[in-house]
């Protein structure tokens, strides 16, 4: 079996195998909206994604940028769009399938860097203007 599922509050996430369950279906519940996170499920309950929105394209990808250098020392790469000011963020682990907790690193990783570069407030999912590049 190559990855399992947990019942948390009202999300059922999809594990990588090997993982803790119970402490990163913790950490996954903090950073969710249902608990005290900006981040949601995906469709595929197998990652956790948001949508980041800066004032400025360059924000943007200066936001990007440090991410980018994160993940490179944590060998984990993020799927994600960017369409003038605003960046939607995915992680999920591809092997094994599933959320990690190297997706749970990054996804804190995000919040702290969309703080130090400005983030503005008010990025829906709905509103990310990532049209038809949303993945
Ligand atoms: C060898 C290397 O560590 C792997 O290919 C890493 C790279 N980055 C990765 N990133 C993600 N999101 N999932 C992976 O399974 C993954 N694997």
């Amino acid at each position: 079996m190559s990855s399992s599922s947990q019942r948390q509050s009202t999300v059922r996430f999809q594990f990588s195998a090997g993982e803790d369950e119970e402490q990163l279906g913790r950490d996954a519940a903090s950073l969710t909206t249902g608990g005290q996170g900006r981040w949601r499920v995906t469709d595929d309950n197998r990652g956790l994604e948001r949508t980041f929105r800066f004032k400025t394209f360059k924000a943007t990808w200066e936001f990007m940028n440090t991410v980018a250098a994160e993940c490179k020392v944590q060998k984990h790469h993020p799927e994600w769009t960017n369409v003038f000011n605003k960046t939607h963020v995915r992680w999920t682990t591809h092997k094994p399938i599933g959320l990690s907790s190297k997706d749970i690193i990054m996804a804190r990783f995000c919040d702290e860097a969309g703080t130090r570069h400005g983030e503005l407030a008010d990025a829906t999912d709905d509103e990310c203007g990532c049209g038809d590049f949303k993945p």
